[in-house]
């Protein structure tokens, strides 16, 4: 299954993923992938941040994990939400020091959006704690904030110690000892996702590139179904509608015959330049998807306290809607037959019903959610509720 490090900017979610795979390749279960890996970008040595998620894999006693360890940064949530959007389960992390922060709290919400069903919070930083009741607030705050959030926030495990210990292998009660009870947590408490591997493929299209003597490869996440080698497959969104063939799938550096849903792959398509493909496009089972010009969907405004605007929008606003990996403009307006239309207004924290009209189709179905941002900030959520006009 696929899980990830979510959290505000600097509580520790990239040592906390370096720490993971350290203390579980000493059980032979990963490969220590440091901290110097993960963050391996130029800009993000520089400043000590996380830019864009990486994917580590790991192995449990049962089970395997592909991890993806997300930025923190509030000018990076794009990242985060690509990110997030291929968890099943996450660790949301926090440092004692400071407790929940703006971020914290809009990756939780995110992260519902998303479909993350369960997380695991670990509490980080205990080695410079002094004062327990420190961390009890912690604790609490972080119960309260995901019960906020639709989570359990009662029987949600919370680990509390320092992935810099385990790192650096220092304080054994706080470093590898927490590192393998929020391991154990993981696989108790996460569920496996349910692998609807009856219904049509469907593959999310995150990069693109071309690799010499071998064609285009397509990377992103199989959302459903099963494909094999050989594959008919098409093509959608952006104006693209292609049919072609899946010569070869690869997974972490090894060729396969077959992916299904859940997996993290790449896809090598016969005759299709790099050119044609682009992020937020689908590759799907042929025919077995439409993609859309017109739909309505049920948004959810954020207050300015959740991140979101300070002032109410009247309908035309244009805002980017963040789908699976796409990322489109879109104008949003009131559905036929409302009254005063032109003079409504929507206030942040309203839930409201609106027509979505996106400047490029995007392939899509009832019941998907996605994110609406403005100017680098998460403004609203929401969830298809109708399709009104297909391409
Ligand atoms: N004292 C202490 N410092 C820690 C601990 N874990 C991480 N740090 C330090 O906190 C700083 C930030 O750690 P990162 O792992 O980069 O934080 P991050 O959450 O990945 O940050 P972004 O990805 O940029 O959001 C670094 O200087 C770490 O060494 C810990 O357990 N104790
Ligand atoms: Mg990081």
């Amino acid at each position: 299954m696929n899980i990830g490090t979510i959290g505000h900017v600097d509580h520790g979610k990239t040592t906390l993923t370096a720490a993971i795979t350290k203390v579980l390749s000493e059980r032979g279960g990963a490969k220590f992938t440091d901290y110097a890996e993960i963050d391996k970008a130029p800009e993000e040595k520089a400043r000590g941040i996380t830019i864009n998620s990486s994917h580590v894999e790991y192995e449990t006693d049962n089970r395997h994990y592909g991890h993806i360890d997300c930025p923190g940064h509030a000018d990076y949530i794009k990242n985060m939400i690509t990110g997030a959007a291929q968890m099943d389960g996450g660790i949301i992390v926090v440092s004692a020091t400071d407790g929940q922060m703006p971020q914290t709290r809009e990756h939780l919400l995110l992260a519902r959006q998303i479909g993350v069903k369960k997380l695991v919070v670990f509490i980080n930083k205990v080695d410079v704690i002094t004062d327990p009741e420190m961390l009890e607030l912690v604790d609490m705050e972080m119960r309260d904030l995901l019960t906020t959030y639709n989570f359990d926030g009662e029987n949600t495990p919370v680990i509390m110690g320092s992935a810099l210990s385990a790192l650096e292998g220092k304080n054994p009660e706080i470093g590898v000892d927490k590192i393998n009870e929020l391991v154990k947590a993981c696989d108790e408490w996460l569920d496996l996702p349910p692998r609807d591997l009856e219904k049509p493929f469907i593959l999310s299209i995150e990069d693109v590139f071309t690799v010499p003597g071998r064609g285009t490869v397509v990377v992103g996440r199989a959302e459903r179904g099963v494909c094999r080698k050989g594959d008919e497959v098409e093509i959608l969104g952006y104006g693209t509608k292609l049919k072609t063939t899946l010569t070869g799938i690869e997974m972490f550096h090894k060729e396969l015959e077959r992916a299904e849903a859940g997996d993290n792959m790449g896809a090598l398509l016969r005759g299709i330049k790099k050119e044609q493909i682009r992020r937020g496009q689908v590759i799907i089972a042929p025919g077995s998807m439409k993609s859309v010009k017109k739909f309505q969907a049920q948004l959810y405004i954020l207050t300015k306290d959740e991140g979101g605007r300070y002032t109410p929008f009247m309908q035309h606003y244009r805002p980017q809607l963040f789908l699976r990996t796409a990322d489109i403009t879109i104008g949003l307006s009131w559905p036929e037959g409302t009254a005063d239309a032109d003079d409504k207004m929507v206030m942040p924290g309203d839930n409201v019903e609106m027509v979505c009209s996106p400047v490029h189709d995007v392939a899509l179905e009832p019941g998907m959610r996605f994110t609406l941002r403005e100017g680098g900030k998460t403004v609203g959520t929401g969830i298809v509720t109708k399709v009104l006009e297909y391409v």
